[in-house]
């Protein structure tokens, strides 16, 4: 069943346990990750960046917004779990109000990148607005290093404890995505993975909602090296290990945003399949082994994190 994002996070939350938010920009990610969570009988957020609205809209923010809607809820509609569609690193005004007026269950402001007084404002106005329309609302304190399509960020920037203390009061942001060391994409670190674990529990305490991961994937080695084996080169991707983030999420990390992992999986399946089946073209073939792919590594996720059986 199509539910609000924030009942979700917030049961997540009281329970000390997260559910990830994958990303998605077409049809075949989607089957392969309600199916996954379907097998684990678990609550699984999808989220679409501005970039994926713009893909499916072929550019049009109110096309691709409607798009995503009618095919995310159409399908979690005849399922008996929940799941929630949320807009992922809104920016752009118009595509938060394309996402809200869509449909979606929850969007993110993400004006991590303005001044803190700035970021508050905008927020501030966003909830208004989102929560007009029953919509839930995510922001972010601090900044990841990486490209956030639009912004790319030159380090991180972590988040100020106190500062997410004012900024949760004053905006009434259902969950907050605060800065603790992470990036987004395959290639994270330079050394070892270092989270600020201490600021997060700290976050936790002095805000006391559920709380988000970004830049969560684990690049996981078998996927990196069967894509390689098929001719792509991803040399030095690096994620977070998966250990990491369950203690993110003892301290009460709820939301753990992937969309790197599935992206390696997919490829991985795709180049095997083009390879050893060179006389097939009917993609509903090809595709299959790339979307397993995909759901294992959903399955694997939905596990670790303590969302299986939550439905
Ligand atoms: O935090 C994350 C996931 O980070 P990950 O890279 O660790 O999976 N996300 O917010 C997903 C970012 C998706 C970016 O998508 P576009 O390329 O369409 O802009
Ligand atoms: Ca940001
Ligand atoms: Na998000
Ligand atoms: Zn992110």
């Amino acid at each position: 069943m199509y539910v609000n994002t924030k009942d979700i996070l917030e049961k997540a939350s009281k329970e000390f346990y997260a559910v990830p938010a994958f990303n998605i920009n077409n049809l075949e990610f989607l089957i392969a990750i309600l199916e996954g969570a379907v097998e684990k009988n678990a609550p699984v957020i999808i989220e679409t960046s501005e970039g994926a609205i713009k893909y499916a809209g072929n550019g049009d923010p109110i096309r691709g917004a409607k798009f995503f809607v009618n095919l995310v809820k159409g399908y979690a509609d005849t399922l008996n779990i929940p799941v929630a569609l949320h807009l992922d690193h809104g920016k752009n005004l118009e595509y938060i109000a394309a996402a809200i007026k869509a449909g979606y269950s929850s969007v993110m402001i993400d004006a991590s990148h303005e001044p803190f007084e700035e970021n508050l404002k905008i927020t501030k106005e966003v909830v208004k607005w989102a929560h007009a329309a029953g919509v839930s609302v995510e922001a972010e304190l601090g900044q990841l290093a990486g490209i956030e399509d639009n912004v790319s960020a030159e380090e991180n920037v972590l988040v100020d404890p106190q500062q997410a203390k004012i900024f949760v009061e004053e905006t009434g942001v259902d969950f907050l995505a605060p800065a603790i060391g992470t990036s987004h994409g395959a290639f994270k670190f330079k050394g070892e993975a270092k989270l600020d674990f201490e600021r997060l529990e700290k976050v936790k305490k002095l805000t006391n909602i559920p709380l988000v991961l970004h830049g969560a994937s684990s690049v996981p080695a078998k996927y990196v090296e069967l894509a390689e084996k098929y001719g792509a080169d991803l040399g030095g991707a690096k994620g977070v290990p998966a250990e990491e983030i369950k203690k993110c999420v003892k301290l009460g990390i709820n939301k753990v945003n992937t969309d790197t992992d599935l992206r390696i999986a997919f490829l991985a399946g795709l180049r095997k399949n083009l390879t050893e089946n060179v006389k097939e073209f009917d993609p509903r073939k090809y595709f299959k082994e790339g979307m397993q792919f995909v759901k294992d590594v959903v399955m694997d996720r939905l596990e670790f994190l303590g969302a299986s059986g939550k439905a």
